[in-house]
């Protein structure tokens, strides 16, 4: 199986978690494609009932096109379950997303729900976070001076860019800067100094939040239990 079937398979295996009545959140990303329209297939021949908490426009657009019912953040009292995708994790069970660009919405939705389930091919399994290039969305305004900061700090920053050239915008209209770090030794001290850089919005440091992660590997899916 080549990496994308391996995405489909976990996709197809993250709906057995979605049951009758559930808001369930759809995280965003190639992975979480295939989770979409396997739940897409479901609601048509099952005639299952959920409510869908989208994390981006382009995961809103696919599910609209499944009529797949949806509704935001700020309309449900609570969220049963997020499935969304990767792109590390490391042997502790901490992630990094936003590869993307929707690590805002998918952060969101994430800290509203009961239970978080990661989908990933066996690729995005580490034992640090840090090869993969760390997102933080910032607001335009400032992002130069942020830019810098993070520059004389040997962060090794570099603003994210369109095919065309153009400086990639968020679906809040934020840029992304991505961090080249190789190794993220203490990924807890490296979130909280982020944070508080003002005119950061977020960052794609997913720390002690994934309940469970599917991953696909040749001899089939594995499920692994990150934390109750
Ligand atoms: O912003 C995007 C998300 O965090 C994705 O879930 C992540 O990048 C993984 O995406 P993919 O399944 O396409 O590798």
């Amino acid at each position: 199986m080549d990496q994308n079937e391996l995405k489909r398979l976990v996709g197809e295996k993250s709906v057995e978690w979605i049951k009758d009545g559930m808001v369930v959140g759809l995280g965003t990303g190639s992975t979480v494609y295939y989770m979409v329209e396997a739940l897409g297939r479901r609601i048509k021949e099952e005639g299952l009932k959920i409510t869908g908490v989208t994390t981006s426009n382009v995961t809103a657009d696919q599910a609209r096109k499944l009529s797949i019912p949806l509704a935001s953040v700020d309309e449900v009292d609570h969220i049963d379950l997020v499935i969304d995708g990767a792109d590390e994790i490391s042997s502790d069970f901490q992630g990094i997303k936003g590869g993307g660009a929707a690590l805002l919405f998918e952060k969101i939705v994430a800290i509203n729900s009961a239970k978080v389930l990661w989908i990933v091919d066996e690729s995005k399994m580490k034992k640090h976070l840090g090869a993969f290039p760390l997102p933080v969305e910032v607001i335009p305004y400032g992002s130069q001076k942020i830019f810098d900061r993070f520059e004389a700090k040997g962060l090794n920053p570099t603003f994210r860019k369109q095919a065309n050239g153009s400086l990639l915008l968020t679906d809040s209209d934020n840029y992304i800067i991505d961090l080249h770090l190789n190794e993220i030794k203490d990924p807890h001290a490296l979130a909280d100094y982020l944070i508080k850089e003002v005119g950061v919005v977020e960052h794609g440091l997913f720390l002690d939040m994934v309940n469970t992660v599917i991953v696909g590997k040749q001899e089939g899916p594995v499920i692994l239990h990150a934390r109750d």
